[in-house]
């Protein structure tokens, strides 16, 4: 499986680029490649696949999916400033990343990948999964867009059932688990367990950002019933 070879540290990247975090890009980078490595894990078997990463930033989890046998990673990511860092992880991982500047928010999925790697919603899910430490202001949002997606199979789920792990803070991913009854039962509560089996990986300490965000921070990977 090809590796990518030494780089600066992601923290090297940030001084080299002057990449200071924007508060209203919500920016909490992660520079520990083993956290990064771990989240990534967290998606299962990608060798062969077909990845999206939301807001890849810096590429601490860039480099851990281009670790994984991907074949090929889309970025979609919305500061500019983060391009020159992207393209530089796309030459040494020759030539697998495809990188958008653009929102997620608006950006249309269902055309980024080959189209021969379409499931019926019932097979096994598609080689297409999503992964992203998530802008956490755009992720409520966000993760609506993308259960109304899996109702009319459509964006990432025109291919099936697209995987995703993806990172909310605390009383987000609280909400998404909260069972009948609870005080965090709320209309995203059963969007999400109508629709998928969100599984709650692990917590991300607030230290292993850069800088500490205000909210604690939990991996999702959202597999299917
Ligand atoms: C919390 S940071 C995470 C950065 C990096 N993935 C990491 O873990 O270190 C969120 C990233 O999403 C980007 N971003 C913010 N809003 C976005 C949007 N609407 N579409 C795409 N990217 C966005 C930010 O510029 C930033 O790079």
């Amino acid at each position: 499986m090809y590796r990518l070879p030494p780089l600066p540290t992601i923290k090297e990247i940030i001084k080299l680029y002057n990449l200071r975090a924007q508060k209203q890009l919500s920016q909490n980078f992660l520079l520990d490649l083993k956290l990064t490595e771990k989240i990534v894990r967290k998606a299962g078997n990608l060798n062969g696949a077909y990845v999206c990463e939301v807001g890849p930033g810096p590429g601490g989890i860039t480099r851990a999916i281009l670790n994984s046998g991907v074949e090929e990673l889309l970025v979609v990511e919305k500061d500019t400033r983060f391009i020159p860092g992207l393209k530089m992880l796309n030459e040494a991982s020759l030539g697998k990343m495809r990188i958008v500047h653009g929102d997620i928010l608006t950006y249309r999925m269902d055309r980024s990948f080959p189209k021969n790697l379409k499931k019926e919603w019932e097979d096994d899910p598609p080689k297409v999964h999503i992964i992203g430490n998530l802008p956490f202001n755009v992720s409520t949002p966000l993760i609506i867009k993308w259960f109304e997606a899996i109702s009319e199979r459509t964006g990432p789920f025109y291919y099936g059932r697209t995987q995703m792990t993806l990172t909310f803070q605390h009383e987000v991913a609280e909400r998404m688990k909260a069972s009948v009854g609870s005080k965090q039962r709320s209309r995203l509560s059963i969007m999400s367990q109508y629709l998928c089996d969100v599984k709650h990986c692990f917590s991300i300490p607030g230290r292993a950002f850069v800088p500490k965000p205000e909210v604690r921070i939990f991996p999702i990977s959202i597999p299917w019933l």
